[in-house]
C-alpha cells in the first residue's frame, strides 16, 4: 500500500472554483510530481484551449488528461480507469490529482478508486490508493440561496434516479474528506459562520477552509491521509450505490443538464454582446469561453459566469498576437489550429460553452447570431464602438448591476 499513488479528487458545483483551486495548488510550492485529470461537462473542454496555453496550468509541467463529453461518475468510469492505468506504467509521476465535472457524483468515483470497475481490465489499487476526497463549495452561492440551503438539510431523498444537482451537492457535502468553503470573499463573515454551521452539521467529519480564489495550502488537499474507508463503507450513499449500482449511464441526461458550443469566425458587437452577457436566462447556469469582440482585436475577450455572477473581458492573447516565433511554436504542435487559421485574422473568433438545465437552446442560439456583425457592419470602422469590457482584467457585469 505504501508505494501506491496518492489521489484527491476535487468535487463541486459547477462554476464552484474547482479550476481555479487546481491552479492555485498546481502553482504552489508543493513538492510532487503530480499528474493531473480533469473531467469537464460539455463538448469541449474550453479550459483547455488554446487562448489558454498562457493560463498558470499550463506553465507547470504537470502532465494533463482531459475527459470531456461525460462524466467519470458514469458513462467515462472505464475510460478514467483506463487512462490512470495507462499513466501508471510510465510511474514518472508520485501524486494523481482530478477535477471531476461539476455534476458528477463522488461516491462512485471513490468506489472506481477503491474497487475497481467491472468494465476495466485495469485494476487502480495495485497503483493508487484514495487519499482524499475534497469539495468545493461556492459559498456564495450558499448565501445567495440559504433557503434552499435550508430544503437541501431537509432532504434525505438521494436515492431513486430522480437525483438532481441539489441532491448531487449534497453528496459532495457529505461525502468529502476537506471542504473548501471557496467565494468567501463575495459573503458577509457572520454568514460564513452560519455556512459553515450548516456544512458542520450535514459533515462533521471533515475539515471546513475557507479559501478565497481557491487559496489554499497545498498540504491542506494533498495527502491527508483522511479517506477512511471503514467510514466511507459506513455511509449510506456508498451501500445505496453498492446495493442499487449505479445504473444511469448519463448523469447530465438525468439531470436534466444539457451543454452547448457556440462557435463563430467573425466578432461580435460589444454593446450587443455586454448586454445579452448581462441578461443571460437564469436557466443557464454555467458559462464559459472566449470571444472576440469588435475593436479591441488586441486581445481575447473571456466569459465565465457561475450562478449569478457573469464576469467577461480581457482574459488573454490571440495566437495571433504573438511574436511569429512563438505563433511557428503553436502552430507546429496543434494542427486544428493551423486549419482554422484565418489569414487576416489568424485563431481569432467566438467558442462559448453554455450549460443549463432545460433551456431554450435555440432561442439562445439566436440571439447569440444577433451579436455578431452583420455582412454591414464588418465593413464599418469598429474603433468607434464603445467598449464595455475596458482594459482589466474580467470583470463582473450582472452583479454590478444589481
Ligand atoms: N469572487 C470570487 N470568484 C471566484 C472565486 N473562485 C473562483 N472564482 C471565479 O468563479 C468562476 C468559476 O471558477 P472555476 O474555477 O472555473 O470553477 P469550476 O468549479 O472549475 O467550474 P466548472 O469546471 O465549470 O465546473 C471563475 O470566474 C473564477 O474566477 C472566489 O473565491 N471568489
Amino acid at each position: 500500500m505504501s508505494d501506491t499513488i496518492p489521489v484527491t479528487v476535487l468535487s463541486g458545483a459547477l462554476g464552484a472554483g474547482k479550476t481555479t483551486t487546481l491552479n492555485h495548488v498546481l502553482t504552489a510550492d508543493h513538492g510532487y510530481e503530480v499528474a493531473v485529470l480533469i473531467n469537464d461537462m460539455g463538448e469541449v473542454n474550453v479550459d483547455a484551449d488554446h487562448i489558454e496555453q498562457q493560463s498558470e496550468l499550463s506553465q507547470t509541467d504537470e502532465e494533463i488528461i482531459e475527459m470531456s463529453n461525460g462524466c467519470i461518475c458514469c458513462r467515462l468510469r472505464g475510460d478514467m480507469l483506463e487512462a490512470v492505468g495507462a499513466l501508471a506504467e510510465n510511474r514518472d509521476f508520485d501524486y494523481l490529482l482530478i477535477e471531476s465535472s461539476g455534476i458528477s457524483e463522488p461516491i462512485p468515483v471513490a468506489q472506481t478508486f477503491v474497487l475497481g470497475y467491472e468494465d476495466a481490465d485495469y485494476d487502480p489499487t495495485e497503483d493508487f490508493h484514495l487519499d482524499t476526497m475534497v469539495s468545493v463549495v461556492d459559498a456564495h452561492a450558499m448565501y445567495e440561496g440559504f433557503d434552499s440551503g435550508r430544503a437541501l438539510a431537509d432532504d434525505d431523498a438521494a436515492t431513486g434516479t430522480d437525483r438532481v444537482p441539489e441532491e448531487v451537492l449534497m453528496d459532495q457535502i457529505e461525502f468529502c474528506d476537506v471542504l473548501l468553503l471557496n467565494k468567501c470573499d463575495l459573503v458577509p463573515d457572520d454568514e460564513l459562520d452560519e455556512i459553515e454551521a450548516v456544512l458542520g452539521t450535514l459533515q462533521p467529519r471533515a475539515e471546513v477552509v475557507r479559501t478565497e480564489f481557491g487559496r489554499v495550502e497545498p498540504s491542506t488537499i494533498l495527502d491527508t491521509g483522511r479517506f477512511d474507508f471503514e467510514e466511507a463503507k459506513r455511509s449510506a450513499g456508498w451501500r445505496h450505490e453498492l446495493e442499487h449500482g449505479h445504473h444511469h449511464d448519463d448523469a447530465a441526461a438525468e439531470h436534466g443538464v444539457e451543454s452547448f458550443v457556440f462557435r463563430a469566425d467573425r466578432p461580435l458587437h460589444p454593446e450587443r454582446i455586454a448586454e445579452l452577457f448581462e441578461n443571460l436566462p437564469s436557466a443557464v447556469i454555467r458559462a464559459k469561453g472566449f470571444f472576440w469582440s469588435a475593436g479591441r482585436e488586441d486581445v481575447a475577450m473571456g466569459l465565465d459566469k457561475a450562478g449569478q455572477s457573469v464576469r467577461a473581458g480581457p482574459k488573454g492573447r490571440w495566437i495571433a498576437t504573438l511574436p511569429p516565433q512563438q505563433q511557428q511554436r503553436y502552430l507546429q504542435t496543434m494542427p486544428d489550429l493551423e486549419e482554422e487559421w484565418d489569414d487576416r485574422w489568424g485563431d481569432r473568433g467566438v467558442e462559448l460553452v453554455f450549460i443549463g438545465r432545460e433551456f431554450d437552446r435555440s432561442e439562445l442560439e439566436a440571439w447569440l447570431e444577433d451579436c455578431l456583425l452583420t455582412d454591414e457592419e464588418l465593413n464599418e470602422n469598429w474603433d468607434r464602438y464603445p467598449d464595455p469590457f475596458g482594459d482589466e482584467d474580467q470583470r463582473e457585469l450582472a452583479l454590478a448591476d444589481d
